[in-house]
């Protein structure tokens, strides 16, 4: 399975009018890396059921969803991925970080000044462009 693309899902949540960001720990891949919350789709999961399930397992909040974005294909030295985000409304809950180092809520001018993972960088670019 070497060298079969992962699928991660990805959430653009919005709050208010900004967007909430994550930053990858010291002991995670990528250490302090920023990225969207999510994580690999699980066999047998549709890509909606798998952010949905990563939100709630990283942030303790629910999210709808509103719109799929276009996928982010890109190859690390050790595996690649296909990142699939989706734009996201904050529906209930407080945020708990149950893995990241730190989250930002932040204007959608203010996130290109992030080091963010590079898998991320396309979807950067449709967003700041919507
Ligand atoms: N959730 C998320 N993952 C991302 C983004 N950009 C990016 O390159 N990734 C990578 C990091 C991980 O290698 C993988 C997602 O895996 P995961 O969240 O389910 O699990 P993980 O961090 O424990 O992954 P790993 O230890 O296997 O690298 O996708 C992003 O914006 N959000």
């Amino acid at each position: 399975m070497k060298n079969s693309v992962i699928k991660v899902t990805c959430a653009i949540i919005n709050f208010k009018g900004k967007i909430l960001v994550v930053q990858r720990s010291e002991m995670m891949s990528m250490p302090l890396k920023w990225e969207f919350p999510g994580g690999k789709v699980e066999a047998n999961e549709s890509e909606i059921d798998c952010i949905k399930r990563e939100i709630k397992e990283e942030l303790d909040i629910e999210i709808s969803i509103s719109k799929r974005l276009t996928p982010s294909n890109y190859n690390y030295p050790n595996m690649s991925i296909e990142l699939i985000p989706f734009l996201a409304n904050h529906k209930e809950g407080e945020i708990f970080l149950k893995e990241h180092k730190q989250y930002l809520i932040l204007a959608k001018h203010e996130l290109s000044n992030l080091d963010w993972a590079d898998a991320d960088l396309p979807i950067l670019k449709e967003i700041i462009n919507l």
